[in-house]
Order: structure tokens, then sequence, then C-alpha cells
């Protein structure tokens, strides 16, 4: 007989630790400052205090296997052996490592964005060769790790539904191949887990299908209902949740039902129109459903009559109702107890992780005291995030000239060769930069010492960007602890937390910003510093600016304005710094949207409002620029192939994008040939400590002039630089430059009679012997 489901639970957890241990063992692993068995030791700790700190709080299901050393995704291919040749290494961290990071033998696996949040995952490779089995070690050590314990976990895994859609073709699959092909072959390497943690006496497992929520074929559908089926026939197997996050399930929502798994996971809060799905769906009557009433994702207390409300809505539909949380508490801080710089007003609406579990904790309590049977109250239905109903629609910025009046001013102003190098913004952010920070903050370093720390490091990127022979600067973001922190402590209307870390991938982390109240800029931002930077070149010094779309999807948002209103407020502030950058002389400024991909809702349905809003943000913030300046625009790890059209929307004059670790994807897209403006697709990636050799990023270059004109292809990393050392940096970008340079001396002659606007001035220059090794190592 299957055990009933436990009163309250959250489907997952932040892992890298309140303080961040596990960011910091990783590094200090990978630097080989200490070795495998304290690295584990870390994640133990952080497992066991997890745990205890759950039940302390009175969460009745604690979830194990949420932990992971690097990210969930590559976890499960590991788990199911999906592990390409060249990243095999005894133990099995270090092949997680090597799939994530690549090293000295192996580049990486792609590393994408994690449905519509901040979190990237790495994604597997699956051919129709790959040879599955099951390595259960992980889940199962997790579970007797909390036994030794004295508590009972519900493991959670990536549903096998969801991994093979995350999943990409490996190298050599034939054209057409799709991942999900493989469906039947994953299953009997699930069946096998899941025997194992029966095994183990685990009575419930969860097995998380977030890929649900967005539009599913019909084929899709019906895979999904015969994994399902095929799962819970499995004899002697543990009772499973099949849980959702993210978005509604709609259609997917029947045919679950139609399963014999034992507890449907609902996101009542992105997703509350399953409420009414799940109402219809006799199918769940004789179900658990664990309901997601509690916002995993936001930082606002949750309403406790409103959930309370969906709860009792629910009772009728199904067999039992248990409290849970909309999605993973991953992408939430720990314990907004510790934020004792924030305006106590504003802390009071605020739960972070902990405060989210005792939110679920309490409705259970609550649920618990109304009898059964008792009719539900008023139902209030939330209202959604993306309201596409603006009531104030964004008006129209006044339009600059068509691309091709502009590129033409922009090449007479700035005379770049074809094939122009730059970088996206970053340099290293140097432990003794974040130090310098670390101690102004403290008062332990003036504000003049901190600056002429800054303009010292400023001094260093443009020297040796100048020495390297880059043809567009940047001063390299010194000042910035991060590009939407940094502009969010300028802004009103926002407030930044001090230990509010979340994971972004892998070690690194971010601590997002909330929006709460209205924004203004209340003064110039970023002028000085690169006022301060051009006065120390004669080359063009690229303004830095974070766009309005990425400094709302990487905050957490106030819900009282439709989001299309918050961004607009934002657009506002950076038009009136790109005025000011402007006037103060910058001849090319690049507003990034890395998150424009990121907010998309995951249904086809609301996707054109949304671009339809967001590029006018965009253009609200951008297009009051003359001319003569050169706007350009970043993307990364965002498949910019599928919004190309949207980009060109944007109306930059370049955009530079990621592409180096998606193999030749974005090149592939046949609307990259009908992009008719500057593309830097990415030569080299920026993610992995491997630094590239010249000959590597040619083949790149040369890759893009196969779909792109000469004139209309920039040569630049895929990201910004500040994860890297000084050392990667110096001879990565020299290798760039020197490709660009044999590139552009085999390739542009042969094409510049149809590139139309390309350099005469500055060629010369850019074509200088590379200062490969210029510029001794600093750091
Ligand atoms: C480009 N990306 C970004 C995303 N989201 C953002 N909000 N920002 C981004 O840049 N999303 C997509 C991509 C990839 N994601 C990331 C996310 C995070 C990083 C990154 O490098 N994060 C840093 C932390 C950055 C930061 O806030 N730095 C602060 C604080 C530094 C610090 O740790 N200080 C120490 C004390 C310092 C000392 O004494 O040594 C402390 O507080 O203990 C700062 O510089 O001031 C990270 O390390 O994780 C990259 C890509
Ligand atoms: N300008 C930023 C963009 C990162 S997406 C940087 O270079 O880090
Ligand atoms: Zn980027």
């Amino acid at each position: 007989m299957t055990a009933p489901f436990p009163a309250s639970t959250v489907l997952g957890y932040p892992r890298i630790g309140p303080d961040r241990e596990l960011k910091r063992a990783l590094e200090a692993y990978w630097r080989q400052d200490i070795g495998l068995r304290e690295l584990r030791a870390t994640g133990a700790g952080l497992r066991e205090r997890t745990w205890m700190r759950l039940a302390e709080l009175g969460l009745a299901a604690l979830p194990s296997n949420t932990f992971s050393f690097y990210d969930h995704v590559l976890d499960t291919a590991i788990m199911v052996d999906a592990v390409p040749g060249r990243h095999r290494r005894p133990q099995a961290e270090d092949t997680a490592f090597a799939m994530a990071r690549g090293d000295e033998h192996a580049t990486p696996l792609r590393m994408t964005k994690w449905f519509d949040t901040n979190y990237h995952y790495i994604v597997p490779e699956i051919g129709p060769d790959t040879v599955f089995r099951a390595v259960c070690d992980k889940p199962v050590a997790e579970v007797r790790q909390a036994r030794a314990l004295g508590l009972t976990t519900r493991p959670v895994l990536l549903g096998p539904v969801t991994f093979l859609l995350l999943s990409q073709p490996g190298p050599g699959a034939p054209a057409g191949f799709r991942p999900l092909e493989r469906l039947r072959d994953l299953l009997e390497v699930y069946e096998r887990v899941l025997s194992a943690l029966a095994a183990e006496g685990v009575p419930w497992v969860q097995l998380d299908e977030p890929a649900l929520v967005a539009d599913r074929t019909p084929a899709e559908l019906a895979a999904t209902g015969e994994a399902y089926r095929r799962l819970g026939a499995l004899t002697g197997r543990p009772a499973l949740l099949v849980a959702s996050a993210y978005g509604e399930l709609g259609a997917a929502l029947p045919v679950l039902a139609g399963t014999p798994v034992e507890a449907i996971g609902l996101d009542l809060v992105r997703g509350a129109a399953d409420l009414d799905a799940a109402l219809r769906t006799p199918g769940l009557a004789a179900k658990t459903v664990v309901a997601g009433v509690v916002g995993g994702r936001e930082v606002w207390r949750t309403d406790q009559r409103r959930a309370l409300s969906t709860l009792l809505a629910l009772r009728p539909a199904a067999a039992r109702v248990v409290v849970s949380t909309s999605c993973s508490l991953l992408h939430l801080p720990y314990d907004v107890e510790r934020e004792d710089g924030l305006d106590p007003r504003l802390r009071a609406r605020l739960a972070f992780a902990e405060q989210k579990v005792a939110e679920v904790v309490e409705l259970a309590g609550r649920l618990a005291g109304v009898p059964a049977g008792s009719p539900a109250p008023d139902r209030h239905d939330p209202a959604s995030r993306q309201a596409a109903a603006d009531p104030s629609p964004v008006p129209a910025a006044p339009a600059r000239s068509p691309y091709p009046v502009r590129a033409a001013a922009q090449q007479a102003h700035l005379g770049l060769p074809p094939l122009a190098t730059t970088t996206i913004g970053s340099f290293p952010q140097t432990g003794e930069l974040r130090a310098a920070r670390a101690a102004l903050a403290a008062g332990r370093l003036s504000v003049e010492d901190y600056e002429e720390r800054v303009r010292r490091e400023i001094r260093q990127v443009i020297g040796l960007q100048e020495r390297l022979g880059l043809d567009v600067l940047v001063h390299g973001e010194p000042e910035r602890n991060d590009m939407v922190q940094y502009f969010a402590e300028h802004l009103e209307g926002f407030a930044v937390t001090r230990h509010g870390w979340v994971q972004s991938y892998g070690s690194r982390c971010t601590r997002p910003p909330i929006l709460h109240g209205d924004v203004r800029r209340p003064e110039p931002i970023t002028v000085r510093w690169t006022r301060y930077a051009q006065s120390l070149t004669t080359r063009p010094v690229k303004g830095m600016l974070t766009g309005p779309v990425t400094i709302a999807a990487w905050s957490f948002v106030r819900e009282d304005l439709p989001l299309a209103r918050v961004v607009a407020q934002i657009a506002d502030a950076v038009r009136q710094e790109v005025a000011d950058l402007e006037a103060a002389g910058t001849a090319v400024i690049q507003v990034d949207e890395p998150a424009l991909r990121e907010l998309m809702p995951l249904r086809a349905a609301g996707q054109a409002a949304y671009l339809a809003w967001a590029v006018g943000a965009y253009r609200r913030a951008t297009g009051g620029a003359g001319d003569r300046t050169q706007i350009h625009t970043h993307l990364c790890y965002s498949d910019a192939g599928q919004i190309l059209q949207a980009i060109d929307a944007l109306d930059a004059d370049v955009t530079t994008v990621e592409s180096a670790r998606s193999h030749g994807r974005l090149l592939a897209e046949p609307a990259v040939a009908a992009f008719a403006r500057g593309l830097g697709p990415g030569v080299y990636d920026i993610h992995s400590p491997r630094v590239p050799d010249a000959a590597e990023v040619a083949g790149g270059i040369e890759a893009a002039l196969r779909a792109l004109p000469a004139a209309e292809v920039w040569v630049n990393p895929d990201c910004g630089l500040k994860t890297r050392t000084y050392r990667q940096v110096e001879s990565a970008l020299a290798a760039m430059v020197e490709a660009a340079r044999q590139v552009r001396a085999a390739v542009v002659p042969l094409s510049r009679a149809g590139a139309g606007a390309t350099a005469a001035g500055r060629s010369g220059a850019a074509a200088r012997p590379s200062a490969a090794g210029a510029g001794a190592e600093r750091r």
C-alpha cells in the first residue's frame, strides 16, 4: 500500500550554501587547493544542514538528490551514463566538471538557460547509439546519508521526458534525429533507478517534468503518457510524484492523470489556470495533488488567504491535497532575516527560501484545520505577470534613420576594418578588485582610494587592448559587482541584498536586486568611467549598459504593475544614460539584452505580445541615439537563432551573440543570411577555462564568413571576460586578434568588392602583427 504523501513539502532547495560554501569549495578544488575528499565533505555538510533545517521548520516531506556539485541535468546525464567518451574520468565529480567546463583534453558541453530563469543547465548529448546504463550512486547515497540522520527523504529525479527534450542530438546523429526517440531505452534505466530506490526503502520519488509546461506536440504528449504508464506498471516501485514547474501543464494534465502515477505537482502561481483544468480532470480524483501555491521563485510573501482558497477549491478534485511550492526554491536566496540593511517595511513583505518553507508549513496547518466538505471560499485569480494588456502602451520612440544610412554614417565616423575585433565588456574581476569593493563596503577603504583603484584597472585594461590590437575597446567594467546589481544600486526603485545569493550556473552566483518601486535615474551612472577610459586612447571605447529587459529579468520584480510597464520605466532610465554617454562623445554604445529570450513566455500564445513590448522597450532605451552613434547589443546562452527576427527588430547596429559552444547552430539558421546588420557570433567560449588557439578561432570566423558578408562580421568572444583570469584572457584575445588578422588577409580582399562599408583609415593599425605575449602577465 502506498504511504500517504505527507501534508507539506517543497520541490527543491538552494544548494550553493547560505554563505556560498559550495562555490568556495568548488573553486578551491578546481585550483587544486583542496582535494576531492574535502569537496565531498562540503557537499555532505550542506545536504545535512538543509535537511535538518527543513525538518526543524516543520516541513513534513523532505526532498533529496536536489543537491548538485554543478547542475542537476548534468547529474541526470551521469545517472543514465550518457557521458561522451572525451569526458570520462575516474571520479564522477571530475566527469561532471569535464562535461560542464571542459579542460585541456576536451571541449565542454553546451550550456543554456533553464526555462525562463537565470539558472543555466548543461545540455546532454544523446545520439541513436548512446548506450544508457543506470548509475544510481548519487540518489542512493543521498537517501542513505539522510537515513543515517534519522530522516526519510523523497529523491528528486529529472523526469525522462524532460531530460530528453532538453538534450541535443550528439555529434554524428543523422539529420532529423530527436533525442526523444530514445525514450523507450531510457525508461529501462529509470526502471532500474526506481527499483534501486525501492530497495533502499524509499516510499516516494519525485520526477520533475517542467518541459510539459511548454507547448508539446501530440506525439510528445503521447510519449509522456506511455512513459508514465510504463513506469507506473513497474512492480515493487516507490510511489511517484510527477511535478511540473514554471507554468501550467494544460494538455499534459489529463495525460498524466490517465497514468498510474500516484501524485501530480502543479504550479498554481504561474500556472494558475491548472486549477480549473484540475477541476475538469476526473482522473485526479484518485490521486494526490501537490499544490504549488507558494511561489518558489518570487520573493514576495504569500497571500495566505488566496493560497488557502486555492487549496480548498482544489480539494474536491483530488484524493489528497499537499501544500508545496510552485517550483524548486533553487531560484531564491536562503534567508531574508539576515538582510538587516533592508528597509524593515520592505523586508516585512519579503520571503526567501526559509520563509517560503515556513509559509508552506503554515498553510498545511490551516488546510488541515478546515474540515473536509467545507464550502470553498471565493476564488482570487492571480493576475498574469506578463499581463499582455498593458493599460498604457509604450509611446513610440522617434525612429533613427534606416540601418544602411546609419551604417554609412558610422563607418565614416569610426573607420573600422572589416572583421572588426571587440570584446563584450567585462575584463577579469580579480580577487583584488572584489576585495577592494568589499573593503569599501566595510568602510576600510575610502571612496577616493577605491575609485583610484578602478581607474588603475581601466588604465591597464585599455593598455592591454591597445597592445593586443583590438579595434573597439571597452573600459572593462571594473567598477561593477554585477551587470544588473550595479545599475540597481544606482537607480531609485530597487533594493539590493547583502547575502541574497542565487546560483546562476556551477559556482557562479548573483544577488538579484528587488525592484519594489517606480524606477528613476537620479544621475548619470556610467558616463565618468567611459569618459575616463576614452581619455586614455584614440581608439573608440564602447559605453556599456545593461538593457531594460535584462535588468528586470535578473531582478525580483514588483507584481502590482504589468511587467511591460516596469520594463518601460527602466528603459527610460537607460535612455537617459544613452543620451548622456552620447553627449560625452561616446561613439559606440552597447546595450546588453542577454535575457531577451529568457523572459519569453514558454507557450507560443504569449510570445508575440511579449516580443512586441520587449523590443519596444529596447527601442525606447536606444532609439534616441543619433545616426552616427553605433548601438551594439549582446545576447548570450539564449538560442539567439530562434528569435533572430526580434533581434533584428531591436534595430541595433551590431549584435554579438553566443555561438561558440553551440557548434555553429546559430550560423546554420536560415534567418542569419537575411540578417543585414553587424553580427558577432562569439568565436570562443568564455565560460570554459580552455584557451583557444588562433587556428581554432580562425575556423569560427571562416564559419561566420560562409553565412555572412565580411563587412557585417564582427570578431569577439561569446560573452564578457569577468569570470576568466588575465592569463587566459591575454592568450585568448591574442589568438582572436591574430585569427582576425589572418582571415582578413586571406579572405577579405576577395570579398571587398561587394563589401560596401569597409575600412580605410584604420585597417593598417588593426592589421599590425598582434602583440601575442605582449603585456607581461599581471596576476
Ligand atoms: C552574464 N551572466 C549574468 C547573469 N546574471 C547576472 N545577474 N549577471 C551576469 O553577469 N546571467 C547570465 C550570465 C551568466 N551568469 C553569471 C552569473 C554570475 C557571474 C559571476 O561572476 N558572479 C560572481 C559574483 C559577482 C558579484 O556579485 N561580485 C561582487 C561580490 C564578490 C564577492 O564574492 N565578494 C566577497 C568578498 C571579496 C573578497 O574579499 O575577496 C564576498 O562577498 O565574500 C563584487 O564583485 O563586488 C561570482 O563569483 O559568482 C557570472 C556569470
Ligand atoms: N557586458 C557584459 C555582458 C555579459 S552578458 C559583460 O561583458 O560581462
Ligand atoms: Zn553575455
